[in-house]
């Protein structure tokens, strides 16, 4: 099976062009394989470029443990810019289909025609508890209660098609070798907290400026990554709807920066960042 692995500010996946090919028979338990980082080829997980008939293009997206997630914000930049340099798409605006609907999507071209940014409307934030879906009170939850191993934390929900737990820290916590990673420790505990019936993606969040934010993901079945796409915006929401930051937002992640916009017209996210394709390669059937 023929994959390219890309980038999207280091959170990678596998990609499989599905669109002239029968899709893999088992992706959940591919995605577990090839994901990792000692046995396969390493990944955050998998992507599945598939044909739509609603859309230029479908994605399936599957986590390293081998759920399927409803969107990924920085796959989808990635998968954008396979469909344009393959020449499948040769469109510099997409509608790309996902498990939240079908999503717009620009493409910035480079002067070698290939493209390097990408800006996505991510659609509207979901804010209703129960769509979220988490057991907290309000639309959204904000700044609720939510305890794990003795330690109570301050969260913010809210959902992108994909759960988010937003949770406002100091500094010294988003450092990951003071003792130990905080962000893992504590991340991996709140992702299965009950107050979040399908799991849950959970950032750590320090504020820099009403523009500006620095920010940590421990990611719903893949755990540390380098950058959320989906994360980052639903930090852009949850900044607005607790007063902390504005409707545009650049946010400062390990793997890089993301820019958002929670736009008051017409109530839709936008994200901008890069994509890049690393390596081609062949993995066996
Ligand atoms: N782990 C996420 C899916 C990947 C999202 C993230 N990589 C992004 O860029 O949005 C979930 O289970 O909802």
């Amino acid at each position: 099976m023929r994959f390219v692995k890309m980038h999207g500010l280091g959170n990678d996946y596998i990609y499989v062009d599905c669109t002239h090919s029968p899709p893999p028979s088992k992706p959940e338990e591919l995605s577990r394989r090839i994901s990792d980082r000692h046995f396969g080829v390493g990944s955050d997980g998998l992507i599945l470029i598939c044909p739509s008939e609603r859309a230029d293009v479908r994605m399936r997206i599957f986590n390293a443990d081998g759920s399927e997630a409803e969107m990924c914000g920085n796959g989808i930049r990635c998968l954008a810019k396979y469909v344009y340099d393959h020449g499948l798409v040769r469109k510099r605006s997409l509608r790309v289909e996902t498990g939240r609907g079908v999503l717009e999507v620009e493409l910035e071209v480079g002067a070698e025609g290939r493209v390097e940014r990408v800006t996505v409307n991510m659609g509207p934030p979901i804010l209703r508890a129960e769509e979220i879906p988490t057991t907290l009170a309000g639309e959204p939850p904000r700044e609720a209660p939510v305890t794990v191993a003795g330690r109570t934390f301050a969260v913010t929900a809210v959902s992108m098609g994909n759960p988010h737990a937003v949770i406002y820290v100091e500094p010294e916590f988003l450092k990951s070798d003071s003792p130990g990673d905080a962000v893992a420790e504590w991340g991996s505990r709140l992702e299965v907290a009950p107050e979040f019936p399908r799991r849950v993606n959970v950032h750590f969040v320090q504020v820099q400026s009403p523009h500006e934010v620095t920010m940590r993901t421990w990611e719903r079945g893949s755990g540390l990554t380098l950058a959320c796409g989906t994360g980052a915006c639903a930090v852009c929401v949850a900044g607005v709807v607790t007063g902390r930051t504005q409707r545009r937002l650049r946010a400062h992640l390990p793997g890089g920066d993301l820019d958002l916009h929670w736009s008051e017209a017409d109530n839709c996210v936008y994200m901008t960042g890069p994509a890049v394709e690393v390596f081609e390669g062949v993995w066996p059937d």
